[in-house]
């Protein structure tokens, strides 16, 4: 077995752009664009994990079939040593003729806003001297990284974070391909792990499968090393009920037990609110989104976690009370599936 089949992400990576999950505007311009057989400079801009890669490569193999990896010279800006070693390499791939119908070959140049504006006007003037037998796709997360010169020279094509859907029906499709058994509450922990980055999802889902067959919420938080965000809701709970000792120990046992630091406590707090898990009204989530920012901000000056969090938690009694939130109420563990 190679290792393509081995690691999942490359073992689903589609070839084709037809097969590329979500993406739709970028896949039919994308389209159009090789309809017309000349093909311009490309930008791929977008968060990780959502295609850019993929669809760079999807384009080689649609330009040049079987005989793709001759015809495409894959680089990472951030590994190769500088645009000296950039040039030589470029250099040194240009001086063949492309193989096949198209009459240029392909660059893929990966990370390219994380090179200097220097280096990236070196590019630039690479760009256009290779412009009759080359093409370059430029890949960057972040498009104001990238010199006004270079965008000016290329089709721009942004990516967005995958929907949930196109997300959990991906992960349901693998899971289903590889034997794995994974419940509808773990997909929602992937989920809120990965956001819109597929490559992090499936990567989670098979770090998952090596701890267990069946795929649970604890499982993958476990493999994560997060903590689950019902702990934390639970937390905010007790405090906004009043029970400021039980949450101070909860607090303490999250923390130097399970070693959460407080930004994750926070960050999981934030999150939990704006999903409605945890069940206040919206004035009291503005207050208690404020003091968790607040405290956040007191976490990044070096303030001490305990005392920190030990203050956000007096607050939420506070809060508790002047919003009459004593419910009793403590969430409980989804039920699990049989
Ligand atoms: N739109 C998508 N459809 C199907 N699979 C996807 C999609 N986006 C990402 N993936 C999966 O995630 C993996 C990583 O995606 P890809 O390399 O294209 O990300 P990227 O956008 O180039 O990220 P980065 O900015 O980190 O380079 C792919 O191998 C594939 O398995």
């Amino acid at each position: 077995m190679s290792i393509a089949e081995l690691i999942w992400v490359e073992k689903y990576r589609p070839s084709r752009i037809d097969d590329i999950i979500d993406q739709e505007e970028v896949k039919e311009r994308v389209k159009q664009l090789l309809k017309t057989g000349n093909m311009p400079h490309m930008l791929f801009y977008g968060p990780p994990g959502t295609g850019k890669t993929t669809m760079a490569l999807a384009i080689a193999r649609e330009l040049y079939g079987d005989a793709w990896r001759e015809n495409v010279l894959e680089l990472n800006a951030s590994d190769e040593r500088g645009i000296t070693t950039i040039r030589e390499r470029v250099k040194e791939f240009a001086r063949t003729a492309p193989m096949g119908k198209a009459p240029y070959k392909l660059i893929i140049l990966d990370e390219a806003d994380n090179m200097t504006s220097d280096a990236q006007q070196a590019l630039r003037r690479m760009m256009e001297m290779y412009a009759n037998v080359t093409r370059f796709i430029l890949i960057a997360n972040y498009v104001s990284r990238i010199i006004d010169p270079i965008q000016s020279r290329c089709a721009m094509f942004r990516f967005s974070p995958l929907p949930k859907d196109a997300v959990l029906g991906r992960l349901r499709d693998i899971a289903s391909r590889e034997g794995v058994k994974v419940t509808d509450e773990a997909l929602e922990a992937i989920w809120d792990i990965s956001q819109g980055d597929m490559r992090k999802a499936i990567n989670t889902l098979q770090a998952a499968t090596a701890t267990a067959r069946e795929i649970t919420p604890e499982v993958v938080y476990k493999t994560v090393g997060y903590i689950e965000p019902k702990d934390i809701v639970d937390l905010v709970n007790i405090a906004l009920n009043g029970d400021f000792i039980r949450a101070r120990d909860k607090l303490r046992t999250l923390m130097y037990e399970h070693g959460v630091s407080g930004t994750e406590i926070l960050r999981v707090i934030q999150r939990q609110i704006m999903s409605g898990a945890i069940n206040v009204p919206d004035e009291a989530k503005v207050e208690i989104a404020e003091t968790a920012a607040d405290i956040d901000y007191r976490l990044t000056e070096g303030s001490d976690e305990e005392i920190q969090l030990s203050a956000f938690l007096a607050r939420l009694m506070l809060i508790g009370k002047k919003y009459g939130l004593v419910t009793g109420k403590e969430t409980k563990a989804p039920a699990k599936k049989r």
